[in-house]
């Protein structure tokens, strides 16, 4: 099946080749065709050009996006898109002068989700989980991240990671499990948070690599949750079992969690709202994609990641939602990219670049997502008529898309 889009307005993110990741100055540029032509073929990008230069091309269906422009879609490397319930009781609880902390102390906060879950069935949870991955890929997400970490216990840490992967068997956009037994410590353990280690070391975590359940390893590496003793301990562990690090560091306080990232080679280091110098230092040079999650910041009024801090140091930053109940309870990338634009003086260029090309590096899909590049998977939004695309994190809060593609197909 041959889709033709033509009389595009602009093709965004248009790459001959394939690139892994663009850092500092390089993510200033966002190259695009002006007045051009996208053919689909199947679930897969065939070919594009200039309008003027449109050879001809027999097409089962031609869609004429006058006024309309077609980018990438987004590549969603962090989310907790798998919960129960929800936590509206501890929104008005902030509102009314909580801390995200102070609410966690008296067992709110992930123990909170941790127990819904632990009582919802298995079918229940698939459900809401469903829905909320449908109401992301309608946004623009075309590739998405899900973490565990609700569980908690043998039991329910297996089953969040058996509902990711139902929605991987039933669903067409990808999605890359995370094992994050290591989010909070159980109220049983609170005495003893070694025997939590243990436990999630020695029993959940052979499990969950003996089931093939998940490619990545997470840890909430942060005060109060688990210490850089603790990353280094479930770090080698994992990568016995081939499980590669994506982290939870440097939220509240800065406690070495990137550098033991880095050690272990992570993919990523995720939140970084809190940064030292030392702490961007330490980021040149490696392979691990610095991760800023702004819509978290936003909803706990916390800071935002010093993005201009880290691309001016040269290093690459990539942009995810944190979708989960307790500090972002909001999948839109759309927002996300208005955010680091409004919030963390990113460019729209630089926005467009961190939630596509670097989101994909974040989630090992470079070769087949985050760019309009012949042969990679036919994932991409189709706008609404729009005066030009930096119109897209300008007017935050409106939906600027008319429809989404996956593998070809509408959403
Ligand atoms: N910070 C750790 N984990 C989540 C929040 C989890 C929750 O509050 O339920 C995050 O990334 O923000
Ligand atoms: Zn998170």
């Amino acid at each position: 099946m041959k889709q033709l889009f033509t009389n595009i307005k602009e093709l965004l993110q248009v790459r001959e080749n394939t690139i892994d990741k663009l850092s500092g100055v390089e993510m200033k540029e966002l190259p695009t065709i002006k007045n051009a032509w996208l053919l689909i073929e199947d679930d897969k990008i065939a070919d594009y050009g200039e309008m003027n230069s449109i050879p001809e091309i027999k097409a089962d269906k031609t869609i004429d996006a006058e006024g309309k422009i077609i980018l990438p879609s987004w590549c969603d490397s962090h989310t907790h898109i798998v919960y129960a319930g929800n936590r509206e009781l501890e929104f008005a609880d902030r509102i009314n002068g909580l801390s995200y902390e102070e609410i966690a102390n008296r067992g709110g906060g992930i123990l909170n989700s941790a127990k819904t879950l632990q009582e919802t069935p298995e079918e229940e949870v698939y459900k809401q989980s469903a829905k909320r991955l449908e109401e992301v890929m309608k946004l623009g997400t075309g590739a998405v991240e899900i973490k565990s970490g609700y569980g908690l216990t043998e039991e329910g840490e297996l089953k969040m990671l058996r509902v990711i992967k139902k929605l991987q068997q039933n669903y067409e956009i990808p999605i890359k499990a995370t094992f994050l037994g290591a989010h909070a410590i159980p109220k049983e353990y609170k005495e003893k948070p070694d025997a939590y280690m243990d436990l999630v070391i020695e029993k959940i975590l052979p499990k969950v690599a003996e089931e093939n359940l998940a490619e990545y390893i997470d840890i909430f590496c942060e005060k109060g949750y688990f210490s850089v003793a603790d990353t280094h301990k479930l770090l080698s562990a994992a990568k016995n079992f081939g499980l590669k690090p994506k982290i939870h560091v440097n939220q509240f306080n800065p406690i070495g969690g990137i550098q033991a990232g880095i050690e272990h080679e992570a993919l990523s280091v995720d939140h970084l709202e809190v940064m030292r110098p030392e702490d961007i230092e330490s980021l040149k040079g490696t392979t691990t994609m610095p991760v800023a999650l702004p819509s978290c910041s936003l909803f706990l009024s916390i800071p935002y990641t010093p993005a201009r801090e880290i691309l001016d140091a040269g290093l690459p930053l990539a942009l995810a939602t944190d979708f989960n109940p307790g500090s972002t309870p909001s999948g839109n990338m759309n927002l996300v990219v208005s955010l680091a634009c409004i919030k963390m003086k990113m460019t729209p260029e630089e926005a467009i670049n961190a939630a596509t090309i670097n989101g994909a590096y974040a989630l090992e899909l470079s070769e087949t997502h985050g760019s309009i590049t012949k042969g990679k998977q036919a994932n991409f939004i189709l706008t609404k008529e729009i005066p030009s695309y930096t119109f897209l994190p300008y007017a935050f809060g409106t939906n600027s898309i008319e429809s989404v593609f996956i593998n070809g197909k509408a959403v």
